[in-house]
């Protein structure tokens, strides 16, 4: 049940049941009167089966935006399938009343819908394909326009043309209004019969009579229509309706509409004729004009102007239909154009939200795309700032390392500037000592007294005037005062383009001239690299001149703490050893020269911190009993420079080069503790029973060695016994073990600049 046929589902054999068409039309008459008569009449037995046929033209034309309509050729196939599946809808929804009906009496039946340009045709075909019985077809009422326009329905075409295995019943107003197999025609209301006697109704079988049967009433139903005027006719009452269609409207429909709306004015000029039942009224229209223009012929001479009259209200009611129908044609082409127009908003709603859906989405991804560009954004600026940081660091290093290297640039021209100074320094010093050297021979050959006037000799050393004196110290300016000592007060000066010490001696104690100058004589004959050369001298005056130390005494080192930059310990070594051998050069003379005055403040560094001995010989030209006020006021001082002096030249008044040595174990146990000269020894002893030597030693010198520490101290100890014969030889004993000791000071004691 229900299923809707193809051609594929054609049936060849002929059937032994009984096989019903019916027609399903469209508009007033849709078939549904007809199935409903057989039904009722019992025209369709238990075994039969019902075939709802209805055929459509194909689709040519697709209503436009513009309310005209447009080959289908021009419109995209999507738009065309869309029209043509809302089209199949709404014509299978046609079917429904019928399926119920054919449901509610357990009838089973088919569907079957087709296209075709020709509906007479295609219906004809289907009735020989599906091998149909009998075919049933609802005729419209008959309208008196319609006899007018003399068109040929699909009733009568089928009635005419059917197979002979198939019979056509027209019902008509829930009667039987004709069938193709009686002998004679029956027409109108009288002819309507109950299915049973169906039979009796007798048609002719010749097709003139079975013609005459149906011609006279013109079917104005869809399916009755021809092709072309089935198309307009379908744009007229369906969706696809435009202006355009509308204006091009043909006769036939117009009549149909003026035949509608005349109706009621019709009714109300023939009151008394128009049965109020409820006939067709093109029929009633048809029957009454009949009946008038018999009645008026029949009455004789009026008959002329009242069918004149008649004629008259016919035209007026057609000009009123024609004005009502320009109206409503009018008000339904706005309606469609309203429609239409609703319709491409629709579409363009849905474009328009498939648009924004799809922007919706392109939005989403561009928010995540956003979002990953953001975050790598804000990845590379992190990475930026800290390179940035970095950047600025390496900057910051750069500019420091810059002014480092500024600094060190400057450092290097100052010492470049001392090295060359100090080149021609000693440039200046290797001339002085060959000269030296050569009146040295001269001194140690025993020529000395003789050969001291000679002018070799007085040509080694500078015999400055006072003025010269005067002018190197600026007037011996306090600013240029170095310090003052047992002898007198020293300047720094620049003398002949030398920087030079100057020391001004007491008058009083001042040998006289010629002596002086003897002294003077031997003094410049010595020349060590660890001693300060006596350059020369005013013999006038009592002034020496001595080459400049730039970094002053040992005891301004040792004890001006916060002036200067304390001693490193391989430092201290050093000059250990420097002494040591600047003694054991004075001490290696024919006639060994024994310094006498050894202490902190006779060993002079300078600007490399290399060592020297000051106050050599000075002793032997300044009398003991003689010295400056300044000095001998201060009784501490002289109190600390006896503890340099050796016990047994106390003891014996004799100068020894032991004596030196003595001096020479004080200093090195200073050297060790930066502790007073006196009572060192018993503390060093004491520490190194001990073994608690490290408690004594000066940290400021830094972490001394401890080994090459004690080795010092035992050997300071041992210099100052009080027996000069149990104190160490500085050949043979004391230089092998600083030697040692500075050997195992390693690279640092050669390498090592203190910085200021
Ligand atoms: N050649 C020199 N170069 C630089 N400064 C020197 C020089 N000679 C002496 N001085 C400085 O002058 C100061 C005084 O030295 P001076 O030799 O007159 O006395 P002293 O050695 O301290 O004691 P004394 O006279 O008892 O030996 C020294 O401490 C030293 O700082």
């Amino acid at each position: 049940m229900g299923e809707v046929r193809s051609e594929a589902d054609e049936d060849t054999i002929l059937p032994e049941a009984r096989r019903i068409g019916v027609c399903v039309g469209k508009g007033r008459s849709k078939g549904l009167g007809a199935l409903k008569w057989a039904i009722e009449n019992g025209f369709i037995p238990a075994e039969a089966h019902v075939y709802l046929l209805h055929v459509r033209p194909p689709v040519r034309l697709i209503p436009n935006p513009l309310g005209g309509k447009v080959p289908i050729e021009h419109v995209s196939s999507e738009t065309v399938k869309k029209y043509k599946e809302d089209r199949l809808m709404k014509t299978m929804k046609r079917f429904d009343e019928y399926a119920q009906l054919c449901m509610r009496h357990t009838i089973t039946y088919d569907v079957c819908y087709s296209e075709n340009d020709s509906v007479h045709q295609e219906l004809l075909n289907q009735i020989s394909k599906l091998m149909i019985t009998d075919l049933l077809l609802e005729k419209p009422s008959q309208s008196f326009i319609s006899r007018v326009v003399g068109s040929e329905s699909i009733s009568s075409y089928l009635s005419k043309n059917a197979p002979s295995f198939c019979k056509v019943v027209i019902i008509r107003n829930n009667r039987l209004y004709s069938t193709n197999d009686s002998g004679s025609s029956s027409s109108g209301p009288s002819m309507s019969s109950p299915a049973g006697s169906m039979k009796s109704v007798s048609m002719a079988s010749d097709s003139s009579t079975r013609n005459a049967n149906i011609v006279e009433v013109l079917d104005v139903s869809e399916f009755a229509i021809p092709h072309d005027i089935e198309i307009t006719s379908q744009r007229s009452f369906t969706e696809s309706s435009t202006l355009e269609v509308l204006s091009s409207r043909n006769s036939l429909q117009e009549i149909e509409y003026a035949q509608a709306d005349l109706k009621p004015d019709f009714q109300r000029a023939h009151q008394g004729v128009v049965p109020s039942s409820g006939f067709e009224f093109s029929l009633l229209q048809h029957q009454v004009t009949e009946r008038n223009l018999s009645h008026c012929w029949s009455q004789g001479g009026e008959a002329p102007e009242k069918f004149q009259m008649a004629e008259e209200m016919v035209e007026t009611a057609m000009r009123k239909v024609a004005e009502y129908q320009r109206q409503r044609d009018a008000a339904l082409c706005e309606a469609k154009t309203a429609s239409y127009r609703a319709f491409c908003y629709q579409k363009e709603l849905e474009e328009l939200t498939a648009v924004a859906q799809l922007a919706f989405k392109d939005r989403e991804i561009l928010d995540k795309k956003l979002h990953e560009e953001i975050s790598v954004h804000n990845a590379t600026k992190k990475e930026l700032e800290t390179t940035r940081r970095t950047l600025r660091a390496f900057v910051r290093k750069a500019e420091i390392a810059v002014k480092e290297c500024q600094i060190e640039k400057s450092r290097c021209e100052e010492v470049s500037l001392d090295l060359k100074e100090h080149i021609k320094e000693l440039e200046r010093k290797l001339q002085l000592r060959k000269v030296g050297e050569l009146a040295e021979e001269m001194c140690s050959e025993g020529l000395a007294s003789e050969a001291s006037g000679s002018r070799e000799v007085q040509n080694v050393w500078w015999e400055c005037s006072f003025e010269e004196i005067q002018k190197a110290t600026e007037n011996f300016s306090e600013k240029n005062k170095l310090g003052y000592g047992t002898y007198g007060q020293v300047y720094k000066g620049t003398l002949r383009q030398t920087t030079v010490a100057v020391k001004v001696l007491a008058q009083e104690g001042i040998l006289d001239h010629a002596e002086f100058q003897k002294k003077i004589k031997l003094m410049t004959c010595l020349h060590h690299p660890h001693l300060v050369m006596l350059l020369g001298a005013c013999l006038d005056k009592g002034c020496l001149i001595y080459e400049y130390m730039n970094n002053g005494s040992l005891e301004q080192r040792l004890y001006n703490e916060g002036v200067t930059t304390p001693l490193p310990w391989f430092t201290r070594f050093r000059i250990c050893l420097e002494v040591a051998r600047a003694l054991l050069f004075l001490h290696s003379y024919p006639q060994p020269i024994v310094h006498k005055n050894l202490k902190l403040s006779n060993v002079l560094l300078d600007h490399q911190f290399v060592s020297k001995l000051t106050d050599t010989r000075m002793v032997e030209v300044m009398p003991s009993n003689s010295t400056s006020g300044a000095a001998a006021a201060e009784e501490t001082q002289l109190t600390g420079k006896m503890a340099y002096v050796d016990p047994d030249y106390q003891r014996t008044a004799v100068w020894t080069c032991d004596a030196d040595v003595y001096s020479l174990g004080v200093l090195m146990l200073q050297l060790l503790t930066k502790r007073s000269p006196l009572g060192i020894a018993a503390l060093m002893e004491k520490v190194l029973d001990s073994e608690q030597l490290d408690k004594v030693l000066d940290k400021s010198a830094g972490k001394w060695p401890l080994r090459e520490a004690r080795a010092v101290a035992s050997l300071g100890l041992r210099c100052m016994n009080s027996r000069p014969e149990d104190r160490p030889t500085l050949s043979n004993d004391v230089l092998p073990v600083l030697e040692s000791v500075q050997k195992a000071s390693g690279i640092l004691l050669q390498t090592f600049i203190p910085h200021e």
